[in-house]
């Protein structure tokens, strides 16, 4: 079972330039916790996500992921983490074999799974040969998704879940998701309710403005 991961943000707030994308938030999250954050298109809410994720410092105010109690190193919180998103891409050159291998070369796999369990999970076994830059877009979208469903990092971060999923993707996209709720943090990025719907919380980014 993945650690116990907090995350505590207080007044944080991220500028580009002169323009404010959120202020003054201040939020605790916590395992077993599952958050929706919520706004238009342009609020904020990937912004949001790499903060949570390590990737931004905010411009104001603190952020502070804890495992099991313990204060971590900003450096070392992606270590911690899954982000999966339509803007972050696989390395289009190798295969899906390969990716599954580099992916698991840096994180550990979910236990009671093998690199062996990743394609079938996604649906994907009978393209294992296939260079990832020819994956369809929804193929794709459920590989990155498989990727950080396996990985036994206790935050998951997903942006835009459902992007380019059919009807059967984002079914197995709601059953994978409810198998992980109760055991991390899981943050969903989204304007679709369907995506987000068994969230506990929700954060509507436009409130921090
Ligand atoms: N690196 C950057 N430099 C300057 N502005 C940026 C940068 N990254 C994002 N922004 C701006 O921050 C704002 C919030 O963008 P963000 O991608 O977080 O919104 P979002 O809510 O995730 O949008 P969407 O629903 O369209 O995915 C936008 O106005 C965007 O142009």
């Amino acid at each position: 079972m993945p650690s116990d991961m907090e995350i505590v943000l207080e007044n944080a707030g991220k500028r580009y330039l002169r323009e404010w994308i959120f202020k003054n938030l201040s939020y605790t999250f916590k395992k077993g916790s599952s958050y929706a954050i919520t706004g238009r298109n342009g609020s904020g809410k990937s912004t949001l996500a790499a903060v949570l994720s390590g990737q931004l410092i905010p411009s104001e105010g603190t952020v502070k992921h804890s495992i099991d109690g313990k204060v971590l190193d900003e450096h070392l919180v992606y270590r911690h983490t899954s982000l999966a998103a339509p803007y972050l891409e696989l390395i289009e050159e190798f295969t899906l074999s390969e990716m599954v291998n580099f992916h698991f070369s840096l994180k550990s796999l979910e236990i009671g799974k093998s690199k062996e369990d990743v394609l079938p999970f996604a649906w994907l076994e009978d393209s294992a040969q296939k260079q990832v830059k020819h994956l369809s877009s929804g193929m794709k979208q459920r590989f990155k998704l498989a990727l950080s469903f396996l990985s036994a990092t206790p935050l998951l971060i997903l942006d835009e879940p459902t992007s380019n999923l059919d009807t059967n993707g984002i079914n197995w996209y709601l059953e994978r998701l409810n198998s992980v709720l109760q055991d991390r943090l899981v943050v969903i990025c989204s304007n679709q309710s369907y995506e987000y719907e068994m969230c506990r919380n929700t954060i509507s980014i436009e409130e921090f403005k």
